[in-house]
Order: C-alpha cells, then structure tokens, then sequence
C-alpha cells in the first residue's frame, strides 16, 4: 500500500491512502473523483495525491509500476506547484480537477477541431477537467457534474464573458446575471414557448417551400449558406415581423454583415479588439454595428406604432414585468441582436449537418427510413403533421448530439465556493458542462461517433446526458423554434427533392463564430 503520508500533510486523512491505491496502477484514467468517494479529512490534499502521487518520487519505492505521465500533464511537485501558484498561472489548483498545464494547446485544437478536441483531453485526465487561466475553467461531461451545475441555484454563477457585449448587446438576456436575468427571461419566455410554434410553423413551411421550389436538378447548393439564408428568413419574419420582400433583404444583409463579421479571433481575444484607426476587422465591426442598430432602432419605432401582431417583437413590446415595467428601446434592440446571433446560425448549421450526416453513404438506412415516413404523409401536410413524425424527431436528436453546436457553451462563474464531483472549487473559476464530452460517452451512446436515430427511439435520455440546448436556469429560450425548425424545414425539403454529397470527403467540422459548423459547408447536388 503507498503510504499517503508526508505529502501535502495527507498523512492525517485516511481516505487518502486509498485515492492513491486507486490511481496510482492506473496511470492515465485521472478521472474525476467520483462522488461515491467519502469525503476526504482534508479534501485539498488528499486530491493532489490523487492528482500527482505518480508523478513524485515517493511513491516509486512502494513497487508499484508507475507509467510515464501524459505529456501534457504537469510534473508537478510541491515547488512547481507553488510557482504556479505564486505566478498565478494555476491560481487555486489544490482544489480543483485535473487538467493541461496550458490552456494554449486546446484553443487552438478547438479551433481545428471543435468535436472532436476534447477526446485526447478526456483519455488523459477524465471527463471533468481543468484548463488553467484567469480565471481556471472547469469542464465537466459527466452526467453528475453537469445535473450538479444545472440544478444549483442559479445566484451561485454569473455569466463569464462580459465582453461579449460587444458583439450581442451589453443589455441582452446572456449576459444578464441574478435578478436581471430572472426578470429578463420571464418577460421573454412567453413568444418561444411551445405552444407558440403553431403560429410560426406556417411561416417556416412557407419559406422553405420557396427555396425548394427554385432548386434546378443537377445544380450544387452549399447548405450551410443557403439555410444560412433561409433562417435568416424565418428570423426576420417570426422574429421581427418584418415580411415586405425589400425590407426582408435590406435588414438581412444589416444582419448578416454582423454575424459573419465575428470572426473567432475576435471572439476569443480581446486584446485584437482594436480599431487601429479605422481599419481592421474590428473596426469594420463597429461600423456595421453602427447601420444596424440604426435599422433596430427604425423597426422599434415602427412596431409601438403598428397595431400588435403575432411576432416576437410584437410580444415582446406589449410584455411586462411583474411592477408592471416594459423593457425599453435599448434593451428590445440587444435582445433582437442576440436572438439572431443567437438562433439563425445555429439553426442553419443543425440542419445542414443532418442533411450531410443522412446523405453519408454509411446512413443510406437512416435516410431510406426517413423518406418512407415522410412518404406516409399527404401531398400538402399541416405544419403540426411534419413535427408529429417520430423518426423526423430522432434525426434531428440524433443530429444535435452527434454534431453538437455548442461543444462547450458559455461558462458559467463562480459567485461562491461551489463543490462539483468532490472537488471544492472556489470562487471565481468557470464552470462548463461539456457537451462534446457528455454526448461522446460510451457508457451512454454505445458507438457514439455513429449517426444512429435510432438511439432516440430506443430510450430517453436524461437532460444531463443529452443537452444539445444547454440546461438550467440559461437552457436556450429558443429550443422550441429550433428544433421546430429543424423538423419542418428538412421535412419540406426531402419531401421536395433527392440530393447527394457533392464529394465523399468527411467533415471534421469548423469553429464558425462561437459555433461548431461543417468545415466544406456541406456542397450538395440536387437529384
Ligand atoms: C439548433 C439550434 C440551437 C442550438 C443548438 C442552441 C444552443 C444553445 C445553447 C447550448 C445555449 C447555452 C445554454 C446554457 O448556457 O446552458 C443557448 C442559449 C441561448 N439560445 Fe440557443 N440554440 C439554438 C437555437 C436558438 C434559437 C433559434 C434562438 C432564438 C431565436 C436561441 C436563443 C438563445 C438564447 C436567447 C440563449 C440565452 C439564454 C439565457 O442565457 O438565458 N437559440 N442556445
């Protein structure tokens, strides 16, 4: 048995001991410690013994085979360790997961492969993991870790990335915390509940009606710019209320300039956030920003003088808080932005990966399955037709687990100490479930890098394991529409038209703005 004793003063917590029995033969599973653990006498030092006994000279005597640590994990011994933390480079690791010494080499990973650059991570260190920075992020995909942050009380965390207003509204409903985002949420909930996608899936039918319509066989769309377009479209229409063809163009293309415009550079680091004297991406940002929150501010206008109508902006100009306040002009403008940063992108790259992960050769199944239910229908079926079929649903599931949007969505800070999976972690670190982990697990998804819609008609998934839209207190309020969409747009399209891949390479995906997007914009020939 290695003894704990003498490192870190582990030697008066007895459950230490046996943390180090566990590791120790194991080498590389640094996961977690589970929450079965009893809870360590002193949990901080026990935990470094679990996280660098093996990498200590004292443990080598004990006869045990100790096999080489990952390259990417720190030798640390108690002088590094304190470096560290006097440098503030891995401010209160005593506490805190496993992780790289470096947060550099997974952001640029992440950038050339957002799916799929967590796996090297978790063979490493395990399914919770720390990336060190001001301030340390701590990953989780284990359904435990994940349940313990969506059901905490949601005073324990602030949203993280403040500097974001830039690009969605200092004002908007993201980067609301506490009360302002509990009242934020409460006045905008009503127009993406459920019930209400009834009134927005004619539209939806509609529009992509219109698109297919104009598609030649033989021609070769790239899916990700023309559902790009299309739910743009449906934004404008569900969203704003705008439904006049020349006003549609006029504020999409103000939108569009805006949402491409947020390069990932810009997005990750804000030091490049400069004008430099009016040139630069940034600065093109501005200026573009500057037209379009003019054209908001216009439609604002237009919309307290229009009599009230079914759309968001509609609703969300006649909503009220509960001492009767309404959300003012400034507000309703960063919600609008975010809501299209938020909702047209994702939404275009869902269903462009589900309609390149069908079109594989590998799913000729799923997609065979797929088109004799669509074929069950009649020849002009009701909105609320298409959302009822099941395997339409299970493609669409299956899709947003197999490709998530959102590999690691937004991290959620500290206000106060908060214990994950065992491990007290402090005030001030950001904590993110991470989808990429959690729809990858084995343990969950037998085969998970197989597209199988089948899984979803097998059984249900927890909200801890299957988490496309998030969870909490901050779940997407769009997750409704987008999964409305999602249905009743591929429905009309494969109803319409047969496609195939224009080549057979596979995508491995690519950072589009906060977003995971296909990386060759899924290219396909209409049949
Ligand atoms: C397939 C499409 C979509 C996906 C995968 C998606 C995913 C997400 C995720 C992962 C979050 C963060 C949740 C969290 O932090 O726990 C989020 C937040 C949000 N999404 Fe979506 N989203 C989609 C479409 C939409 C649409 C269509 C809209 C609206 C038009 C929308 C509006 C929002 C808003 C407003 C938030 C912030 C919620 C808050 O902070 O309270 N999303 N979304």
């Amino acid at each position: 048995m290695v003894p704990a004793g003498s490192i870190d003063g582990v030697d008066t917590f007895p459950d230490a001991a046996r943390r180090v029995d566990r590791w120790c033969p194991q080498g590389r599973s640094m996961v977690s410690t589970p929450s079965s653990m009893p809870p360590a006498g002193s949990i901080d030092g026990a935990r470094r013994v679990d996280r660098w006994c093996r990498h200590l000279p004292r443990c080598r005597p004990q006869g045990r085979s100790m096999p080489p640590a990952p390259s990417s994990m720190p030798p640390a011994g108690n002088f590094t360790l304190l470096c560290r933390s006097v440098l503030g480079i891995m401010a209160p690791m005593g506490t805190l997961p496993p992780g790289p010494r470096s947060s550099l080499p997974s952001l640029v990973r992440y950038l050339r492969d957002p799916i799929g650059c967590m796996q090297p991570l978790t063979k490493a260190y395990g399914a919770t993991v720390t990336f060190p920075g001001k301030p340390a992020l701590v990953m989780t995909g284990d359904p435990a870790g994940i349940k313990a942050i969506y059901t905490a009380d949601p005073d324990t965390f602030a949203p993280l990335n403040q500097d974001l207003g830039v690009f969605i509204g200092p004002r908007s409903l993201i980067l609301a915390g506490g009360a302002e985002h509990k009242r934020a949420r409460k006045l905008m909930m009503p127009p993406f509940h459920g019930a209400r996608m009834r009134a927005y899936g004619e539209q939806m039918v509609r529009l992509a009606a219109q698109r297919a319509e104009a598609f030649q066989v033989g021609q070769t769309l790239t899916m990700t710019e023309l559902l790009q377009e299309l739910s743009l479209d449906v934004i404008l229409q569900v969203v704003f209320g705008v439904t006049e063809r020349a006003a549609m163009k006029t504020l999409g293309a103000l939108l569009l300039e805006i949402t491409n415009g947020i390069s990932p550079l810009l997005a990750l680091v804000p030091a490049l956030r400069h004008e430099f004297g009016g040139v630069g991406p940034y600065a093109r940002f501005l200026a573009r920003r500057r037209r379009l929150h003019a054209a908001l501010d216009d439609l604002i206008q237009k919309g307290r003088a229009a009599r009230p109508r079914e759309d968001v902006l509609s609703l969300l100009l006649a909503a009220r808080a509960e001492d009767g306040s309404p959300m003012d002009d400034e507000e309703i403008r960063d919600q609008l932005l975010l809501l299209v940063v938020a909702g047209h992108e994702t939404t275009a790259i869902a269903m462009a990966w589900a309609l390149y992960a069908l079109h594989r050769p590998e799913n000729a199944a799923a997609l065979g399955r797929l088109r004799d239910e669509l074929a069950t229908l009649g020849p002009e079926p009701a909105p609320e037709e298409l959302a009822k079929l099941s395997y339409l649903e299970a493609v669409c599931n299956e899709t947003l687990r197999r490709y998530p949007l959102a590999p690691a969505p937004a991290p959620r800070k500290l206000l106060r100490p908060f214990e994950l999976l065992g491990y007290d972690l402090p005030a001030g670190v950001g904590v993110v479930p991470a989808i990429s982990v959690a729809h990858f697990r084995e343990d969950v998804y037998p085969d998970p890098m197989r597209f199988s819609p089948e899984r979803f008609l097998d059984r249900t998934y927890s909200p801890f394991e299957f988490l496309p839209y998030g969870g909490g207190a901050r779940r997407c309020l769009g997750a409704a529409m987008a999964s409305h969409e999602m249905k009743l747009v591929l429905g009309t399209l494969l109803r319409r038209h047969h496609f195939r891949l224009a080549s057979p390479k596979p995508d491995p995906g690519a950072v589009r703005a906060a977003n995971a997007g296909p990386r060759y914009g899924v290219k396909m020939i209409v049949g």
